[in-house]
């Protein structure tokens, strides 16, 4: 499609999982309160070195962690499904079963106990297409979250900016964390607490006519990332097809659209842009490449704070349910895997792929299905 048009892009097939290529980070100290402080103890160290040769290496990385999670013919070819299918479905019945099929089983756990429900967005609320600007929600699933949300809190965490997930849910009654965590806002009313703070960072703040909490971990990088935002829509200009996308503490870097032979040179730049940044990292997403401060903050964190803002942390009688596509949600479905607030994570996956989640869903679609289910189950405990 023409991504100029501004039309609805096609649903795009995406890549199967590759092993998690991001770089390895250390922490330093856990969370604290104070706005400045804060961030430093949140800060990761990430070695990186500056010699040539290395960073042809880091650059050279990027590139085969691209190729490699790009879907191979046999995968996209329609004429395979049937092969394709089998072995997804040995997935679903073997290792993560499908929610709903399984949904009678998730119920019986679920029973006596809060759910609380949290969501991501692109590729798990909406289908992936080709323009990032144009990954709509449809009417029917914008209903059916907000009917999910009168009975269980809902939050959406997402990669994107806050204010563009807002834009594309329109739902003030959720918590929205943008940023991959790192914008987290309560709905009119709400607070938002977090008891490893020793004080109150929550800003009130005028949202859309309304006061609103918002917990911001990484605002000192703001200016930082303004400034690589600049500098990578600058160095990736001639490169047809790239899309950098502002998503306000994080920056994603687009290839979907870009030719094969180009990918090496989006990861050349991407790299020579933040090599000279030791305090951002870079991650893989789907046909994307992000960049974001090197901070002890992700979707997993995000989950955690949401939960004990809630009041709903570590609570034998809670069950938070994470459902997601992509590989920033495997930090979601960690936690609830791990505990101590432990959880269903939900891998919305159309592929086989290694996630620790627990159950699968095939697509939004589905997606749709599962919260409809949860509406109807909750709706017969009268
Ligand atoms: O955490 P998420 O809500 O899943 O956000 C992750 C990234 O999603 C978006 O990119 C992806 O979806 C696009 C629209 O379908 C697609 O064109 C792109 O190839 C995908 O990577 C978003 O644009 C990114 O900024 C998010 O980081």
């Amino acid at each position: 499609m023409d991504i100029k048009s501004g039309h609805p892009s096609p649903v795009m097939t995406d890549s199967p999982q590759i092993s998690n290529s991001r770089l390895t980070v250390r922490q330093s100290r856990p969370p604290h309160s104070s706005s400045s402080s804060q961030n430093n103890n949140l800060l990761l160290t990430v070695p990186r070195k500056k010699t040539g040769i290395i960073d042809d290496v880091k650059a050279n990385a990027w590139f085969d962690a691209m190729i490699a999670s790009s879907p191979t013919p046999a995968l996209v070819n329609k004429d395979n499904d049937a092969t394709t299918d089998m072995t997804y479905r040995e997935w679903t019945q073997v290792k993560y079963p499908s929610a709903l099929t399984t949904f009678e089983k998730i119920m019986s756990v679920a029973k006596g106990k809060r759910i609380a429900l949290f969501l991501d967005y692109d590729g798990t609320l909406s289908p992936i297409v080709e323009e990032p600007d144009a990954a709509y929600m449809s009417t029917d699933m914008r209903t059916a979250v907000q009917n999910v949300a009168k009975y269980f809190p809902t939050a959406i965490i997402s990669g994107r900016s806050r204010d563009k997930v807002y834009e594309f849910v329109g739902l003030s009654e959720l918590y929205y964390a943008g940023s991959h965590g790192m914008d987290i806002m309560s709905p009119a009313g709400e607070s938002l607490y977090h008891k490893h703070l020793t004080r109150t960072v929550s800003i009130n703040e005028q949202f859309q006519g309304k006061d609103v909490n918002l917990f911001q971990t990484a605002s000192e990088f703001l200016p930082m990332i303004d400034k690589v935002l600049c500098s990578l829509v600058e160095s990736t200009k001639d490169i047809k097809g790239v899309k950098v996308e502002d998503n306000r503490f994080c920056i994603s870097v687009h290839y979907r659209n870009v030719e094969d032979k180009n990918w090496k040179l989006v990861a050349q730049c991407v790299d020579d842009v933040i090599k000279t940044y030791p305090k951002l990292r870079l991650t893989h997403g789907r046909k994307v490449l992000e960049i974001r401060p090197v901070i002890d903050w992700d979707k997993g964190k995000a989950l955690t704070f949401l939960l004990e803002s809630l009041g709903l942390n570590n609570c034998e009688d809670v069950l938070p349910i994470y459902v997601g596509d992509d590989r920033t949600d495997e930090d979601a479905f960690k936690v609830l895997r791990d505990g101590p607030n432990y959880g269903y994570g939900v891998l919305v996956s159309a592929m086989p792929k290694v996630s620790n989640a627990f159950y699968s869903l095939r697509d939004p679609s589905e997606v749709m299905e599962f919260l409809k289910a949860l509406v109807t189950w909750k709706r017969s405990l009268g």
